[in-house]
C-alpha cells in the first residue's frame, strides 16, 4: 500500500518486448513499493527481469502497462522537461562502471553537472567533495585505466551522486569484483545510505550481497516477484523453492549436505540416533541452545556443519549434527526450542541424495 514514506511505488507493471519473431514478457504484473531510506534488494537468476524492472523506475524503460510513482510524482504524466528533472532523483551504477576513458577521474564525476547552471569552480569543488566521500580524493587527476575495478566503481558511485539523487540503483555493481572488493563497495553503499539518506535499490543474483546490506528483498522469477519481505524473514523462512535455493547456496548448506551425503548413511544409524538440521534466529544463537540441550536431555551432539550470519542486525545460524541419546526427551526439547527461534528438521537419506532439504 502506498504511504507518504514510499519513495518508489510501482503498480501493476508489465513490460513486453516484441521482436520480429517473438514476444518476451520480461516483467509481469509487478507491484513494488520501496520506503524512503531503505536498502532494497531484488534477487533473481539471469533473465528474471531485474534490469528491466529497475529501468522502469526512472522510465529508461517505459512499461507496457502500469504506473510509476517516484517521490510522489507519477512519472508518466510529466512533461519532458519535468521528467528530465525527476530522472535526476534516480541514479544508476552498473557492473561495467561505464566511465569515460578520455576524461580524468574528476572529469568523470563532474560530467553530470556540465549541463547545470553551476560555475566551473563549483562543479569541480563538488566533484572533489564526492571523490573524497568515496575515498578517492588523491585520484582526481588520474585516468580510469589507471584504477582497479573497485576504484572504478567508487568513481562511478561518486558520479552517480553528483545529481544529489534520492534513489541509487545498483545493477549488479559488484558482480565483476573479487569478494574483498565487493565487501568494501557494499560497505561504502551502506555508509552512503546512512550518511546521505539515499534510498538504495540493489539488484543481484547473489544472496550473499543481499544479506550483507539489504533490509528488504524481492525474489524475481520469470518476470514476476514470487516472494518478498524482510531479509531476515526470507532468509530464515523462505516460502518458495527459489528463495530457499538462494539461501542454501549462500550459507553453503547445499555443499555441506552433498559432502555429508557422501560420507554418512542414515540407514546405518542406531535406533537412538538422528541426523538433524537446525535453524536458529535471534537470541537463540547466543543462548547456547546446544549446551543446554546436551545437559538437559543427556544428548550427544556431533556437529557436521555450522554457520552463523548477521542479517539485518539479527543473528541467524544453521547447523547439521548427528544426535545420539534419549529421543523422547529430545522431542520434548524440539517443541520448546520452536518458541525460542529454533526450528529443526530430521534429515533422511533422500535429503542427502537430493542434495537439498
Ligand atoms: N530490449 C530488449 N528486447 C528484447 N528482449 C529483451 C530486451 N531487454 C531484455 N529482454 C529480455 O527480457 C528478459 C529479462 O531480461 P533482464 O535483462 O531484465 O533480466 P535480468 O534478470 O536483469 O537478467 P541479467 O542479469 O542477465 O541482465 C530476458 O528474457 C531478456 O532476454
Amino acid at each position: 500500500m502506498a504511504t507518504a514514506t514510499n519513495i518508489i511505488d510501482l503498480k501493476d507493471i508489465s513490460v513486453t518486448f516484441k521482436t520480429h519473431d517473438q514476444t518476451v514478457a520480461a516483467v509481469q504484473d509487478v507491484d513494488l513499493t520501496v520506503e524512503k531510506g531503505d536498502i532494497y534488494g531484488i534477487i533473481g537468476y539471469s533473465g528474471a527481469g531485474k534490469s528491466t524492472l529497475v529501468r522502469v523506475i526512472n522510465l529508461l524503460q517505459k512499461p507496457t502497462t502500469g504506473s510509476v510513482t517516484v517521490s510522489g510524482q507519477d512519472l508518466q504524466t510529466l512533461k519532458p522537461v519535468e521528467l528530465r528533472q525527476a530522472r535526476k532523483k534516480v541514479s544508476m551504477i552498473f557492473q561495467h562502471f561505464n566511465l569515460m576513458a578520455a576524461r580524468t577521474v574528476l572529469g568523470n564525476v563532474e560530467y553530470p553537472l556540465l549541463g547545470s547552471r553551476m560555475s566551473k569552480a563549483d562543479r569541480r569543488a563538488k566533484a572533489a567533495r564526492l571523490l573524497k566521500l568515496v575515498g578517492l580524493a588523491e585520484y582526481a587527476d588520474t585516468y580510469p585505466s589507471q584504477l582497479s575495478g573497485g576504484q572504478k566503481q567508487r568513481v562511478a558511485i561518486a558520479r552517480a551522486l553528483a545529481s544529489d539523487p534520492e534513489v541509487l540503483i545498483s545493477d549488479e555493481a559488484t558482480s565483476a569484483l573479487d569478494p574483498k572488493t565487493t565487501k568494501s563497495i557494499l560497505n561504502l553503499l551502506k555508509r552512503l545510505n546512512a550518511e546521505l539518506g539515499v534510498t538504495i535499490v540493489l539488484i543481484t543474483h547473489e544472496m550473499q550481497v543481499i544479506k550483507s546490506i539489504c533490509h528488504n528483498v524481492a525474489v524475481m522469477d520469470a518476470g514476476r516477484i514470487i516472494e518478498r519481505g524482510r531479509v531476515s524473514r526470507v532468509f530464515t523462512q523462505p516460502q518458495t523453492a527459489l528463495s530457499r535455493d538462494f539461501v542454501e547456496t549462500s550459507t553453503n548448506v547445499k555443499e555441506a549436505i552433498e559432502r555429508i551425503g557422501s560420507t554418512v548413511s542414515i540407514a546405518n544409524f542406531a535406533s537412538n540416533q538422528e541426523l538433524m538440521y537446525f535453524n536458529f534466529v535471534g537470541q537463540s544463537t547466543k543462548e547456547g541452545v546446544l549446551s543446554k540441550l546436551s545437559k538437559e536431555f543427556g544428548i550427544d551432539v556431533n556437529i557436521l556443519f555450522a554457520n552463523i550470519d548477521q542479517i539485518d542486525g539479527e543473528n541467524v545460524g544453521v547447523m547439521i549434527a548427528i544426535l545420539t541419546g534419549d529421543i523422547e526427551g529430545f522431542n520434548t526439547a524440539v517443541t520448546q526450542w520452536k518458541d525460542r527461534g529454533v526450528t529443526t528438521q530430521i534429515l533422511t537419506d533422500a535429503n542427502l541424495k537430493g542434495g537439498e532439504l
